[in-house]
């Protein structure tokens, strides 16, 4: 167990890479895709099913848990791994991107964002001073700059307005997290899809110094023909030696374009969200068990699948359970993504040392149909 937060690289093929990230409650095997635990739980999964799915690292909202419980009730409480029985890593993201697409009523100044919660209405304002000290009360090991996301389409002077003063917010937020052995503090570039503003942005971010570097921005609509483009200059930006995660991202064909072009980190709410609307994701492409034609069908939604849901229940009884609303519908889809996802990712890492990625992107893309399966 180290002390340090540290990133080993091990591998690369072509522009993807394998490595390890060293943190106190430990080790997180990039490429790595991280379950989205937005109010202390992953939806539908106990701690020990995330794990048991081969997640090693989990996402925390400050939005979400500034609002409710509070940080300081989970700091008092023991902190966030304690309250939600999860004893791995912990990132959690600042608060700048939800506040901008869920909170109500807010005022944008160069101190930060001021806003009412969308649960009850109370007041509260974020900055790169507030979410790092709500970041510290949580205890979570990797902490993200405080940052503002502009929605795509956006035109030039907006993103890099917007960006500039994102860099100006890493800075404070950096000086603001001080000095914490142990924990990790990550950047995060901005630019939209302008090539030279996200350059300018990378720069900003080399200057003042992290931890890690995320590329935010993204995902936010642009679709992924633009999003890829991006990623074919945007990681490159970044400092080889540190982690590059990309926020927010996405279906498993946005992953893997992705891990391809050097990402190593990601998350998304894909996985757990769709489960809980009947929607599978598997190696031959999508399944929406609510269609009535699972509804006599004996098999398993995948049969190469070791999952809970495949090893154990047919397509009929997730259909009948999705159908009368049963609350292990949530739990076996969502099981069923996540074990999906992470053994994509255990695919990848594995490719990557084997030096055959391109071989996997190929049978990834053959194996998948268009339609549902
Ligand atoms: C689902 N798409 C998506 N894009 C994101 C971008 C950011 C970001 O730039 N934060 N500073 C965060 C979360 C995101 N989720
Ligand atoms: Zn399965």
């Amino acid at each position: 167990m180290t002390e340090r937060f540290s990133f080993t690289l091990e591998a690369a093929d072509g522009r993807a890479r394998k490595g390890v990230i060293s943190t106190p409650r430990g080790e997180i095997r990039t490429p790595a895709f991280m379950p989205v635990g937005t109010a202390a739980t992953v939806k539908a999964m106990m701690p020990e099913s995330v794990a048991a799915t081969g997640a090693d690292i989990l996402l925390g909202n400050t939005y979400h848990l500034m609002l409710r419980p509070g940080a300081e009730r989970i700091e008092r409480l023991g902190g966030l791994h304690r309250f939600m029985n999860w004893s791995g890593p912990i990132l959690t993201d600042s608060g700048g991107f939800q506040v901008m697409s869920l909170a109500e009523l807010r005022k944008l100044t160069e101190e930060g964002v001021t806003f009412r919660s969308h649960v009850d209405g109370s007041r509260h304002m974020l900055s790169p001073e507030t979410s790092m000290d709500i970041q510290r009360q949580l205890g979570s090991d990797i902490v993200m700059c405080f940052d503002e996301c502009p929605a795509l389409p956006a035109d030039h002077d907006r993103i890099a307005e917007s960006m500039r003063l994102s860099m100006r917010w890493a800075q404070r937020s950096r000086d603001a997290f001080g000095d914490r052995p142990g924990h990790a503090l990550f950047g995060i570039q901005q630019g939209g899809d302008v090539e030279d503003l996200r350059g300018e942005s990378a720069e900003a971010l080399q200057e003042i110094g992290f931890d890690g570097y995320a590329i935010g921005g993204l995902a936010v609509g642009e679709g992924q023909k633009i999003m890829f483009q991006v990623l074919d200059y945007a990681p490159g930006m970044l400092p080889a030696d540190k982690p590059r995660y990309l926020m927010g991202v996405g279906k498993p064909d946005d992953i893997v374009g992705a891990v391809k072009r050097g990402v190593d980190m990601m998350d998304c709410v894909l996985p757990s969200r769709s489960g809980r609307t009947g929607q599978a994701w598997t190696r031959r492409g999508q399944v929406n068990i609510k269609n009535a034609r699972h509804a006599d069908d004996p098999r398993p939604l995948d049969e190469a699948c070791t999952c809970p849901a495949c090893t154990n229940y047919s397509r009929a009884y997730l259909h009948h359970v999705f159908r009368s609303g049963e609350i292990i519908s949530s739990m076996l889809l969502t099981w069923h993504n996540l074990h999906y996802y992470q053994e994509l990712m255990a695919e990848m890492r594995d490719a990557i040392s084997a030096g055959s990625f391109d071989a996997f992107e190929a049978d990834f893309n053959a194996q998948r149909s268009a339609g549902d399966i």
